[in-house]
């Protein structure tokens, strides 16, 4: 039989303690619908008595009746003092939250130096908070906090603690490895010993520090854990919380543990994007399982078994966490990257084709100068299509001319190009907040009669790297463009060793792409004058 594990999230309270996490209390309601529509059992949505941005966002997450438990997050009572007089418990009652996960104390060591009390007070304190809870209708869960370290110094006294929670009334008890250096046979074996011990269900609770906290959730699960507390993307405290992203998965398509619906799993990769977004921290590409490159294949080896049979090279179907297949297009391509790729637009392509022999060497040719299409979907498009002879010409430059100035402490730039466009000279000028920005509104300004919907377009993303350091000044820049017409973005490269010029490519394939698409959407409308695109759509 399959067995039930019950997912507590705590990305809305563990994960804003992660540097440069910080969410408003319209983030944290934005973030606590995507993680119910997952299927989390439990969403731990902050600590009331930390600051009125919790206690706002309990108060207006009752509106959006969730399935998933809200939990609020709080300490035990503090030292001799009354459970019924702590504010922080006073203030988890009053949000009406239906389930509180209090922290408690279970190393001697931090009894002593952190909360500066004797190890009987520290009990009391468990007891009379979980007591507390109970009276008042509240599910109740203990983290125990720094328990593996706590066990290995004192698990008669760490044992002790589990015992006042569970003496108490808690619900679950949830074994924390705070400080992220238990290593995974540790966790398995201590877990298997606390089970023995204790009637009420284990959770588990790890920090990233050693890279170790998916690997130990994991063990503890197979001792007996039944509750994962974890992040979406890992954000937390230090080096992160376990991430659930990878533990979700791991445990429902590897172990035969159901953490989810199927159907819910297949949302995973748009969750973990979508909270990335809120929280403004970009995604390693390489991240298991929902990052970008998760399913991306480059080497020409791996290309060629994918085409195959995808198992070659895939650990999982990528659409089991609702992520894709990419094939990448680089130096270390073989043909099959090629012809994959081209297949994919529709181009006629196969082995035995000369052509695509000659792309392959053109694309190590350009990337060998500095070009990279792995970034660059939109101008890899472009350079197969011209190789197939799909594309017209859009306009020819027939000159350019940059001029900077700096005047009354403001420095400011303005662009001359002159262009033909089927046949016709266009000569315009128009300023700019910077070089790039004035070239690009002097050639939207030179196109924009011929090409109307070029308004449609623009600039969201600019980036330059030098790619020859030791040159300093001289060396050659890759410009990285990204564009979007508010439906689609796409990616466009340009390289030089003058950084105009760069930029110049970029842009220049940006607009050609935005055409190209424009034409093929609707070919029917007549809005611009002149139609330069694909050939044949
Ligand atoms: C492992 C974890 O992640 S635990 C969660 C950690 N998260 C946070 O700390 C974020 C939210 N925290 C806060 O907003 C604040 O720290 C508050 C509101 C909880 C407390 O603020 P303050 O009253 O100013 O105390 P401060 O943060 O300086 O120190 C923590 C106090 O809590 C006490 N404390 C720590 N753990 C516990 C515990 N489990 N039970 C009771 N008291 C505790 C400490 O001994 C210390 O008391 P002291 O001031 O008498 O030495
Ligand atoms: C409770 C908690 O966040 C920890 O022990 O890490």
């Amino acid at each position: 039989m399959t067995n039930i594990i019950s997912v507590f999230d705590t990305t809305l309270r563990d994960g804003t303690q992660g540097e440069g996490i910080s969410l408003s209390a319209d983030d944290k309601l934005k973030i606590a619908q995507k993680l119910d529509m997952l299927g989390v059992h439990y969403i731990e949505g902050g600590n009331p008595g930390s600051n009125s941005k919790d206690i706002e966002f309990f108060q207006r997450v009752k509106a959006l009746k969730l399935n998933a438990k809200l939990t609020a997050f709080g300490s035990t009572r503090r030292k001799f003092s009354q459970a019924d007089q702590d504010s922080s418990l006073l203030r988890i009652v009053e949000s009406g939250v239906p389930a509180a996960t209090l922290v408690g104390k279970s190393w001697d060591f931090h009894v002593h130096t952190a909360l500066q009390t004797t190890l009987e007070e520290n009990l009391a304190m468990i007891y009379d908070s979980f007591a507390f809870l109970k009276r008042n209708q509240v599910e109740a869960i203990f983290d125990a906090e720094h328990f593996f370290d706590g066990y290995k110094h004192n698990p008669e006294y760490a044992l002790s603690v589990l015992r006042k929670a569970q003496d108490a009334g808690a619900d679950w008890v949830v074994l924390c490895d705070t400080n992220g250096g238990t290593l995974p046979t540790e966790i398995h074996d201590i877990v298997t010993r606390v089970r023995a011990e204790l009637t009420t269900p284990l959770g588990i609770h790890t920090h990233n520090d050693c890279e170790l906290a998916v690997a130990n959730t994991l063990a503890a699960v197979q001792a007996g854990a039944r509750q994962i507390q974890g992040t979406i993307n890992g954000y937390g405290e230090r080096c992160g919380n376990a991430n659930l992203c990878s533990i979700i998965p791991n445990l429902q398509i590897k172990m035969d543990y159901r953490c989810v619906s199927d159907q819910q799993l297949e949302s995973l990769t748009t969750t973990a994007r979508y909270i990335s977004e809120i929280a403004n921290v970009n995604m390693p590409v390489g991240q298991p399982y929902v990052g970008n490159a998760a399913f991306a294949h480059k080497g020409g080896i791996h290309v060629s078994a994918i085409m195959k049979d995808s198992k070659t090279y895939e650990h999982i179907q990528p659409n089991l966490v609702g992520n894709k297949q990419r094939i990448l297009v680089s130096e270390l391509a073989g043909q099959s990257n090629i012809i994959s790729k081209a297949q994919e637009l529709g181009l006629d392509v196969n082995a035995n084709n000369e052509k695509t022999k000659q792309i392959m060497e053109r694309i190590k040719e350009l990337e060998h100068q500095g070009y990279q299409f792995e970034g660059a979907d939109a101008s890899l498009e472009l350079l197969l299509r011209d190789a197939f002879g799909e594309m017209k010409e859009l306009f020819k430059l027939e000159s350019l001319k940059m001029l900077v100035e700096k005047n009354n402490g403001s420095m400011n730039a303005e662009a001359i190009v002159k262009v033909n466009v089927a046949g016709q000279t266009v000569y315009t000028a128009a300023e700019g907040n910077g070089p790039v920005n004035a070239l690009d509104n002097a050639l939207r300004k030179a196109l924009v009669q011929f090409y109307p919907s070029i308004n449609n377009i623009h600039l969201a993303d600019y980036k330059v790297r030098v790619i020859d350091e030791k040159d300093a000044t001289a060396a050659k820049v890759r410009v990285l463009i990204e564009s979007t017409d508010f439906k689609n973005t796409w990616n466009t490269v340009g390289v030089s060793s003058n950084v105009i010029e760069a930029s110049w490519e970029a842009l220049v394939d940006s607009i050609r792409y935005a055409m190209m698409n424009m034409d093929k959407v609707d070919s029917s409308e007549d809005q611009p004058r002149v139609r330069l695109g694909l050939v044949n759509h």
